[in-house]
């Protein structure tokens, strides 16, 4: 068969992409692809009319034309949990930064070059109240979406003796069952950011949750907290924030989202997009992506769509033809697809599907080939919304 043609998107490590055998051709500028892999570059699916996949090596796909994706039956993956590590192992040093006035300290430090070297050990000493810090034990943390950041996020804060609160409104309970019993799950968000020092958002950026850290939010949080922002830059509405740091409801923001009203304001800690960003994290996220993005390609399996369900079936020996439909979830398309092919005699020798409540996804395993015909004449169903053919060569 042809190779399947991969447009990569940003840097993707290397030990994933080693993963694609020779049925793969990987290009940076490949403008007809079969796959996309990518990180936080933006994706109109649109644009490249052969697509059958794209991949996110990472957990927001903000960046991607999902609605768009799904209408044109194209299936988007990402790699949920592959670099949540990397993202709690900045935001408690950050917490750490802030706190103890680390940034301004590395500062002075730096500015001890100037002056004589006897004079040096002395400054130090008569300088560092200035920099005196609060700890972090025994203080409140809320932490706002309680995914695969969220409860690492939470369980970390149990581990540096903090109070934790979480709220999520729909977890997923493979999570929750991950949470420490100390993690006090809340009802409500009023609940855990009322009388929390630190409140750490980790949503995703839909439109449910943009600006969903506005005036309100704020004004339900406790006088002189600390707002912290891995999430997405526009899940906080910055003029809210910043009226708050001036009113001294907030006395610090975090965020790994820099912007020219937030850059260089004093109570304001930024990085640059960092969260995902260690050796580990790209790798996970490359690895467990190329892998989604192949099994789909050369099986039509799916582990971690976000617009498709999770399906997985391994063709017999025997299996010449696998048929795949990706159809509207409304009754009768089982029935439809399987009377189609008995009317033309083919024998299906597996027939899986699965449904995530709007979208059906159909595998269809035979033992001969296929007429063009009888797949245009499932195509021609108003509810079928493309189908794929893939050839075994036995
Ligand atoms: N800074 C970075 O580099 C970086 C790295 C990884 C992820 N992220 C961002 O963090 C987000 C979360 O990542 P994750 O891996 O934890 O994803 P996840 O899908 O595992 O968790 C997100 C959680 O947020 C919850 N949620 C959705 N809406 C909510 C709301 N209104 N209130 C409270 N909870 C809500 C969901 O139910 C889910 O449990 C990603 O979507 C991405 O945008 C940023
Ligand atoms: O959503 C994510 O996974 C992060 O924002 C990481 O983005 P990056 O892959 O561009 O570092």
């Amino acid at each position: 068969m042809n190779a399947y043609r991969i447009r990569k998107i940003n840097a993707i490590a290397r030990k994933g992409l080693v993963q694609l055998g020779q049925q793969f051709v990987v290009s940076d500028d490949e403008t007809d692809p079969h796959g996309i892999l990518v990180r936080s570059s933006p994706v109109d699916t649109d644009d490249f009319p052969s697509l059958l996949a794209v991949a996110r090596a990472g957990a927001g796909v903000n960046n991607i034309s999902v609605a768009k994706a799904t209408e044109r039956g194209v299936c988007v993956f990402n790699t949920p949990g592959a670099n949540a590590n990397a993202v709690v192992d900045l935001v408690f040093p950050m917490i750490g930064v802030w706190q103890r006035n680390i940034y301004k300290g590395i500062s002075f430090c730096q500015s001890l070059a100037e002056i004589e070297a006897d004079k040096v050990a002395k400054e130090v000493e008569r300088r560092k109240a200035a920099f005196r810090g609060v700890e972090i034990a025994g203080r409140t943390l809320a932490v706002i979406g309680l995914g695969q950041i969220g409860v690492r996020l939470a369980n970390g804060g149990v581990h540096r003796y903090m109070k934790v609160k979480g709220f999520d409104p729909k977890p997923v309970l493979a999570n929750i069952h991950k949470l420490l019993p100390d993690v006090q799950i809340t009802q409500t968000l009023s609940d855990a950011i009322g009388d929390a020092d630190i409140v750490s958002v980790h949503v995703p950026l839909i439109d449910k949750t943009r600006g969903m850290v506005n005036r309100e939010f704020i004004a339900r949080m406790k006088p002189g907290a600390l707002l912290i922002n891995y999430a997405r830059g526009p899940i906080v509405d910055e003029d809210a924030v910043l009226e708050a740091l001036a009113s001294g409801q907030l006395l610090g923001y975090i965020a790994d989202f820099p912007s020219v009203k937030l850059i260089g304001h004093e109570q304001v800690l930024l990085t640059p997009h960092l969260g995902a960003s260690t050796t580990e994290s790209e790798e996970n996220c490359a690895r467990m992506a190329v892998r989604e993005l192949a099994n789909y390609l050369m099986y039509g399996n799916i582990t971690n769509s976000v617009n498709f369900p999770n399906i997985e079936t391994i063709p017999a020996d025997q299996v010449r033809t696998r048929l795949i439909v990706i159809n509207r979830d409304v009754p009768g398309m089982i029935a439809f697809i399987t009377n189609i092919l008995g009317s033309h005699q083919i024998n299906i020798s597996s027939f899986k599907n699965e449904s995530n409540g709007s979208i059906g996804y159909n595998i269809i395993d035979m033992e001969q080939d296929v007429a063009e015909e009888i797949i245009t004449e499932i195509q021609g169903d108003e509810n079928v919304i493309r189908t794929r053919t893939i050839s075994f060569a036995r």
